[in-house]
């Protein structure tokens, strides 16, 4: 072999090392372009690609020209690229591949370890908190139905427009109205049966006195309808009562502590000895008597044309409970309780400044401790079990009295609006 020939040997060698690294870097090229091409593309669109890559692998030359043009556009960003509405994964603009849109699965794995695993990349972080987020949403917004559903406002817009009323809506549509004008001759109506049409009339007759029938035909009156107001001593239930029967003579206030010491004063009554000795340790005088005593201040106001009556101080124990379901019973509608939150040294204050007029045996710092005490023992878990009934209507009474007022009239709306609507 001479020079010459070794040569060009040499040379092909080196040509053909040459060749190698050029397809080498062409096939690195070509990769790198596909990858970033298929974080958006569907799986077809890969595959198409793996198999050009296999192609360009066993091609033994670097590519010609030809072969360039074909894969060319494959390569470019433009012609593939799928719309923005298509795209099943965020656009991460940092070579993350997140799991598809509908990937559930997916999603729950990132999510979890946004809690478990730390990120070692801010694209992994990135993915982890989309997939959080997408659970985040799902979930306050499946929780904001399902609490709208199981509690839905107490407003009458709601109760008027919310999409539980579409049905009626259409029913509606195909009832023929009612009558805009009376079609026979009312001979008695109360304001009330105007105002809530929805209220049930009373089975039982209350007494004779409040009921003003035509001979010929006996119109039931309404079952009064009651709201406690409960809170501790010195909350502030009796000066809020006072201003709802001022603004809405409908209304009437009954103290069952006013009715207590009242019935205590009364030489002739056979329990005043032992109310005054329940008044004077704060303790809770017997239901026979109390409940008794309300049922006459009713009748009395009843006689009077008041149809709404606010209990003041009562039910304050389960004894009081039981004794008004048994003596009352369904003889009156109870709307629910109306209760002023205030804290003890507020009520304290206020009782101790009470005491200068009042007048009251109760009214000395040693009874009025002892009364916490019971209202605490006592009192509360009657509360309590009203608000699992959702009954409760709660006022801030920290507030100076004219702000209670405003807080007071918003709730006294709401339990309008919760009776006629119901809850
Ligand atoms: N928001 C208020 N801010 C300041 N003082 C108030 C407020 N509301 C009431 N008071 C005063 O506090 C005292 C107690 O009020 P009130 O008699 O209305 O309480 P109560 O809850 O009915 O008490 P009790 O249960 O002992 O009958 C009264 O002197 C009253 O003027
Ligand atoms: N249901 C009731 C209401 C009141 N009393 C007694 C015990 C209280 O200390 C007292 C004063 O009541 P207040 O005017 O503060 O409401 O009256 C009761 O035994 N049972």
């Amino acid at each position: 072999m001479g020079a010459a020939e070794n040569k060009q040997q040499q040379l092909n060698k080196k040509k053909k090392k040459q060749n190698q690294t050029q397809k080498e870097q062409q096939k690195q090229q070509m990769q790198m372009q596909m990858k970033m091409r298929c974080l958006s593309c569907e799986d077809s669109v890969i595959e198409e690609h793996q198999a050009i890559l296999e192609e360009l692998q066993n091609c033994p030359k670097p590519l010609d020209p030809k072969a360039q043009s074909r894969l060319q556009p494959m390569a470019s960003f433009g012609p593939l690229r799928r719309p923005a509405w298509k795209t099943a994964r965020r656009w991460l603009g940092d070579g993350v591949r997140g799991p598809r849109f509908t990937d559930v699965e997916g999603h729950l794995q990132k999510a979890k370890e946004f809690f478990t695993k730390p990120a070692l990349s801010y694209p992994e972080y990135k993915q982890q908190c989309e997939s959080l987020r997408l659970f985040a949403f799902g979930g306050v917004c499946g929780g904001c139905v399902l609490s709208l559903f199981l509690f839905p406002p107490k407003s009458s817009y709601w109760a008027t427009w919310s999409p539980w009323q579409w049905a009626q809506y259409v029913g509606s549509c195909f009832k023929a109205a009612p009558a805009l004008f009376a079609t026979e001759k009312i001979e008695t109506v109360s304001y009330q049966s105007i105002l809530y049409p929805q209220r049930k009339v009373s089975a039982t007759v209350p007494p004779a006195s409040t009921v003003q029938s035509s001979p010929s035909k006996p119109v039931a009156p309404p079952k009064p309808r009651v709201l406690f107001v409960l809170g501790g001593p010195g909350a502030g239930k009796g000066t809020q009562c006072t201003n709802i029967c001022t603004r809405f003579p409908h209304w009437s206030h009954i103290s069952a502590g006013d009715c207590l010491r009242a019935e205590r004063n009364d030489p002739q009554s056979k329990d005043g000895e032992l109310i005054n000795s329940y008044l004077k340790e704060g303790k809770i005088v017997p239901v026979e008597i109390t409940v008794r005593l309300l049922e006459k201040a009713m009748q009395k106001d009843m006689a009077q044309g008041k149809t709404d009556f606010l209990i003041d101080g009562f039910p304050r124990n389960l004894d009081n409970v039981t004794g008004w379901e048994q003596v009352i019973g369904d003889r009156a509608d109870v709307l629910g309780v109306l209760f002023f939150e205030a804290t003890e040294t507020e009520m304290e204050k206020r009782l101790l400044g009470r005491s200068a007029t009042s007048g009251r045996v109760d009214d000395n710092l040693e009874s009025i401790r002892k009364r916490f005490r019971t209202y605490e023992k006592e009192t509360m878990p009657i509360v309590e079990k009203y608000k699992k009934q959702r009954m409760v209507f709660t006022v801030d009474g920290m507030q100076s009295v004219d702000e209670v007022w405003s807080h007071t009239l918003t709730k006294l709306r709401e339990v309008e609006a919760v009776a006629v609507y119901g809850p």
